[in-house]
């Protein structure tokens, strides 16, 4: 599959991504251990992609994104913002419920399947 779509389908199909520099568990850089921590803290599972893992993507979605550095979350197909954005929405507490909103309709989707 082309690379681009390969991000498309993953956009699409994980209402929660976070695409990262490592995992949540073992993050790579300190942005990316930033974020995901403060995703982890909404407790609810997300899906993720190690861009080390996968070059081509780290090279191909900034420019989809018209985003330019990682990490970058996503949500229901729109791009939330990198890692500031993400720990500026956490503190006002706004990160939170919008996990939880897309976390419910994603469950709610599975639940109803
Ligand atoms: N201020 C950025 C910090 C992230 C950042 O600067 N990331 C850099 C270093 S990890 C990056 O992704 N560079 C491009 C690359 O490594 O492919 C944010 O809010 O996310
Ligand atoms: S890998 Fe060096 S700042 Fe992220």
């Amino acid at each position: 599959m082309e690379t681009i779509d390969k991000i498309k389908q993953q956009i699409s199909e994980n209402p929660i991504l976070l695409y990262m520099k490592g995992s949540p568990k073992l993050p790579s850089c300190g942005f990316s251990s930033q974020a995901a921590q403060a995703i982890m803290s909404c407790g609810e599972k997300f899906a993720f992609v190690d861009i080390l893992q996968n070059p081509d993507i780290r090279a191909e979605l900034p420019a989809y994104a018209q985003w330019p550095t990682f990490p970058q979350l996503w949500v229901e197909g729109e791009l939330i913002g990198g890692c500031d954005i993400i720990i500026e929405m956490f503190q006002k507490g706004e990160l939170q419920p919008l996990i939880k909103e897309a976390a419910a309709r994603r469950d709610g989707e599975e639940a109803a399947e």
